[in-house]
């Protein structure tokens, strides 16, 4: 009895229900050209929903902008936010609220769906509706407040995917997958390279998360320098651009044998030979963005690991000049002793004038100590092979110096930088090869003045590279040449 009323109680309310939807249906017609249809247009597409749902349920999938841990943007949410850019852009009079973003092309916007914002997408026969929504900040974030303090009283973003039950194998083995795998390639085909550096001072990043004292700023990267400009011996050219094209396409192999899918390269040699134009090069060539990391800015090894772990994949990291960056502890502790050696001095001779000079100068030292990197060799060890380093995969660290012998051999032994690469003064070659760049001339007289005048003299890629740049509209290959020539012939007779 009782199973029967219910029975004629579930016809009764779908009979109710059908009505409603025809009613609605009308309503919705009558609206229709009226300034109202932008107010109720979410709001029928949400009833009508409902209606439908009440004969076959759907079912929900929720992609959140930040894991658990919420230290790094989740990839699904950038994929999925990707791909209804599309789906955002076909919806005819579907979506009303926009976000603009900054493109590739500097002439057009990125557009995606603003936040409350519903988009119906169509795959093999079955409807799906995604909605874009923001939760309410969160009250009970755990955690020391400082770190949480903000990031608990940010907003939360989210997308939800909305599907009949009856489609739930269709959405959840297909849909989804396809989602990801379009979101991807959106991605690559909006991607601008960029150039990030690490800025450091206390400071809370942009989606309100405690950025601990350091964190990344960015610039469209759009170095012109690619290998196909870069003077350097051909074979040595050819191996660095296998051994990249090999690490690029190493996914399964470093899965295979267990490593984690980066790869570390040591550049040195003396000022101008060209180390961070090779960085250039290599970014071009892989499409990477790169992050040129400032030692002496980051304060703590913690820091350090954080800065890390936001980098993405696809990324060259850089630590230009590593020898000058690491020597920071040491120095400060010299520095220290000093101190505490003049302490003394002035002890014995009881000057209370010298007294006040010692602790003014400790109290500017302990302020400067403060504001002082504290990065260690460990920190650096840990961040280039620690376990966060595996996150996210697909990265290129790179170090310069031009004192390879002042490193700690520990820093560059073989499985942290790879690969060392010495950078050399020009010789004839390269110079042969910035020749045809610079002025367009593969032959000439005064090739084998400057031949000899090499093969004598010290002189980087750099020197070569300006005295080849014309000056003036009066300048051509001969006077750039001759006055390549005159140059090194001064520079000899100066010594
Ligand atoms: N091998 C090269 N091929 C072409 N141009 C070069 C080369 N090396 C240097 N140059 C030119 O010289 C300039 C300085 O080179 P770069 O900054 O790469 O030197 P570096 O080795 O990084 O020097 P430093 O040790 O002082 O940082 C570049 O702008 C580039 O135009
Ligand atoms: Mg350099």
């Amino acid at each position: 009895m009782e199973a029967s009323s219910s029975l004629w109680s579930g016809v009764n309310s779908g009979i109710v229900l059908s009505l409603l939807a025809v009613v609605w249906t009308m309503l919705w017609q009558g609206l229709q050209g009226l300034q109202l249809q932008h107010f109720f247009g979410r709001h029928s597409r949400h009833l009508s929903r409902r209606l439908a749902a009440a004969f076959d349920p759907y079912l929900t999938v929720t992609v959140a902008e930040y894991d658990g841990g919420r230290m790094r943007r989740s990839d699904a949410y950038k994929e999925a936010q990707a791909y209804l850019q599309r789906a955002t852009r076909e919806a005819r009079g579907g979506v009303r609220h926009l976000k603009a973003e900054p493109g590739k092309d500097p002439d057009r916007m990125v557009l995606s769906m603003d936040d409350n914002e519903e988009v119906a997408d169509e795959f093999r026969g079955a409807t799906v509706w995604w909605l874009a929504y923001t939760a309410q900040p969160r009250e009970d974030a755990g955690g020391p407040s400082y770190f949480w303090g903000r990031a608990s009283r940010a907003e939360r973003r989210f997308y939800r995917l909305c599907f009949l039950e009856r489609d739930r194998d269709l959405i959840l083995g297909e849909y989804l997958p396809h989602v990801r795998r379009e979101g991807r390639a959106v991605m690559v085909k909006n991607r601008q390279r960029k150039l990030f550096t690490n800025i450091s001072g206390d400071s809370w990043d942009s989606d309100g998360f405690w950025s601990g004292g350091s964190s990344w700023s960015h610039v469209v990267f759009e170095h012109p320098k690619t290998f196909a400009t870069l003077a350097m011996d051909p074979a040595k050219k050819k191996e660095i651009m296998d051994d990249l094209d090999a690490f690029r396409g190493g996914k399964d192999y470093y899965a295979r044998v267990g490593k984690a899918w980066k790869r570390g390269y040591l550049l040195y040699g003396p000022p101008g030979t060209g180390k961070s134009t090779t960085i250039a090069a290599m970014a071009n060539y892989l499409d990477y963005d790169v992050y040129d990391i400032e030692l002496t800015s980051v304060r703590t090894n913690t820091d350090l690991r954080k800065l890390f772990i936001e980098t993405t994949s696809k990324s060259i990291i850089v630590i230009e000049d590593i020898d000058c960056s690491l020597d920071l502890t040491g120095k400060r502790k010299k520095k220290k002793q000093a101190a505490e050696g003049d302490g003394e001095g002035s002890k014995d001779g009881g000057d209370k004038k010298d007294g006040a000079e010692a602790a003014g100068k400790e109290e500017e030292e302990e302020k400067e100590d403060k504001s002082a990197s504290k990065v260690t060799l460990s920190g650096v060890l840990n961040f280039i092979d620690g376990l966060w380093s595996a996150c996210g995969g697909e990265r290129i660290i790179v170090f310069t110096t031009n004192h390879v012998e002042k490193l700690d051999p520990a820093l560059i032994r073989r499985g942290r930088m790879d690969k060392h690469i010495e950078m050399s003064y020009c010789c004839f070659e390269s110079f042969r090869f910035l020749a045809r760049v610079y002025l367009g001339v593969d032959a000439h007289p005064l090739f084998d003045a400057v031949a000899s005048l090499l093969r004598e003299a010290d002189m980087t890629p750099a020197d070569v590279a300006e005295n080849l740049t014309p000056k003036g509209p009066g300048e051509d290959a001969d006077s750039c040449l001759a006055a390549l020539a005159k140059k090194e012939a001064a520079d000899d007779d100066e010594e």
